[in-house]
This record gives structure tokens, C-alpha cells and sequence, in this order.
């Protein structure tokens, strides 16, 4: 996250670190979101066939073995059948990853909520973006969550020739698009917009940045939205 700020410590209680084995250690490699208590909303981009991957709940240091952390293996990864390296701009940037064992629920470890189909959120709704990607571009990534309010770029703004163009589809949402944005390793992790009940609901599934600045302007943030997704998502966790 560019221009972002500290987390509050679990304050996006469904936010994961998904990670890779390279050796004998774990890298976090994406963000993540849990969606009920054995299945992890991610990016397709995320996910690199060969790769052994675990997810982390309960994290707000990276750097340090937390009281609060939840470790998990993966018993099966579900990456949208449409979704290709080759075609980002073609969206379907979205995967669901399902937990060998429940997580324990807990005031660190909680789902958010999915928004109902089709909801499209108004320009400039306040959402804020969480992760441990990198502080800008090529740069750093956090040990601590980082945080950044990113405002809703409503499609008709988004898809002008001189923002995003054709490569934002309806299947997308924008937000942001000033000096803050997320970047490389927020890949996956939500976008978090609080509904009129109250109850905080993922709206985006982190997608891409601007390929030569993380936070350039008029390139806001894209995220996969999930109210473009319901029956996907349903299909498969009833499925599998
Ligand atoms: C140095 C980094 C910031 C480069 C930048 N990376 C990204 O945008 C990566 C992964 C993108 C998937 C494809 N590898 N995503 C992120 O950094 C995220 F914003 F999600 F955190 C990028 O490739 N951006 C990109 C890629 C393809 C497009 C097409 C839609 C034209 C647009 C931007």
C-alpha cells in the first residue's frame, strides 16, 4: 500500500498473508480474505501451478510470531476457469482457496462479508484497501498491515481513454487514483467497504496497478468486484 498508514492490529480480522515455501521458508507472497471459516478469497494472478502455498490468518506483523496467528494448509485451490496471465485486462482475476481445517473464529480471525450480486457502489464511497505490499513501487514491503482509504472511481471515469481506457472491464472496480494505491504482494487482499448495516463487505479482490508506478495518477487501483462473481463463488464452495 503507496501513502498508506499502520492498521490498527486486527482490525481487518479477515485479512490473510498467503505464502510460499522457497526452501525451508515462507514468503508472503498475496493478501487474502475469509469468506467463511475454511474458504480464503484470492487472486487468480496469485496463484503459480507447482507453488506450495499456506495461509496465514490472524496477522498483523509479519516479522514475529503472533499469539493471535491461525497457520493453515491448502486442500484445494479454485482459480476462475476464465481468468488468464495472458488477459488481466479480460478480468476474471479472482480464486478461492479452501483450508484444510476450519479457522478458529476469534476477535482476530473473522469473515467478511460478501456483497449481494450485482451491487455497484456510487463515486467516491469511501473504501479502504489493507495489505502487506510494497510502500511504493520496487520498494519495501511492510512488516506491519498497512492500511490507505481508497475512494470508489465510479466505471464511466475509470474506462475514459486517459484512465484505464478498455483494459477496465464492468467485472471491475476501480478506487483511488490520487497519490495512494495499492501495490505488488496487495495482490488478492480486499477491498473493504462498510455496508449501510454496519457490517464491513468485500467489494474488490485486488488486482493491478499501473505497470510503471503503483500510485500513478489517474491509474487508480482495479479490483476484481465480487458482486460480479456470487454464483461463481457459491458454485464452488458448495461444490468442492
Ligand atoms: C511493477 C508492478 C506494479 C507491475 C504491475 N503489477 C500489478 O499490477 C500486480 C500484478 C498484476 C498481474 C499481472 N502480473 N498487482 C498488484 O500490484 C496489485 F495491485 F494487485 F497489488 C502490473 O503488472 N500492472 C499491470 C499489468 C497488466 C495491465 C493490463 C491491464 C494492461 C495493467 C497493469
Amino acid at each position: 500500500v503507496v501513502n498508506g498508514e499502520e492498521a490498527r492490529p486486527h482490525s481487518w480480522p479477515w485479512q490473510i498473508s498467503l505464502q510460499y515455501k522457497h526452501g525451508s521458508r515462507w514468503y508472503h507472497t498475496c493478501g487474502g480474505t475469509l469468506i467463511a471459516p475454511r474458504w480464503v478469497l484470492t487472486a487468480g494472478h496469485c496463484i503459480f501451478s507447482g507453488d506450495i502455498y499456506r495461509i496465514v490468518l490472524g496477522k498483523h506483523d509479519l516479522s514475529i510470531q503472533e499469539e493471535t496467528e491461525q497457520i493453515r494448509d491448502i486442500l484445494r485451490i479454485v482459480v476462475h476457469p476464465k481468468w488468464s496471465i495472458e488477459c488481466v485486462a479480460c478480468g476474471n482475476d479472482v480464486a478461492l482457496l479452501k483450508l484444510d481445517k476450519a479457522a478458529f473464529l476469534s476477535a482476530s480471525v473473522q469473515t467478511a462479508c460478501v456483497p449481494p450480486a450485482g451491487e455497484i457502489l456510487p463515486h467516491d464511497t469511501p473504501c479502504y484497501v489493507s495489505g502487506w505490499g510494497d510502500l511504493y513501487t520496487h520498494g519495501p514491503i511492510p512488516d506491519k498491515l498497512q492500511q490507505a482509504m481508497l475512494p470508489v472511481v465510479d466505471y464511466s471515469i475509470c474506462s475514459k481513454s486517459d484512465w484505464w481506457g478498455k483494459n477496465v472491464k464492468p467485472t471491475m472496480v476501480c478506487a483511488g487514483g490520487d497519490i495512494r494505491s495499492s501495490c505488488n504482494g496487495d495482490s488478492g487482499g480486499p477491498l473493504n467497504c462498510k455496508g449501510e448495516d454496519g457490517k464491513w463487505y468485500v467489494q474488490g479482490v485486488t488486482s493491478f496497478v499501473s505497470s510503471t508506478n503503483c500510485n500513478e495518477l489517474k491509474k487508480p487501483t482495479v479490483f476484481t468486484r465480487t458482486s460480479a462473481f456470487n454464483d461463481w463463488l457459491d458454485e464452488v464452495m458448495l461444490k468442492y
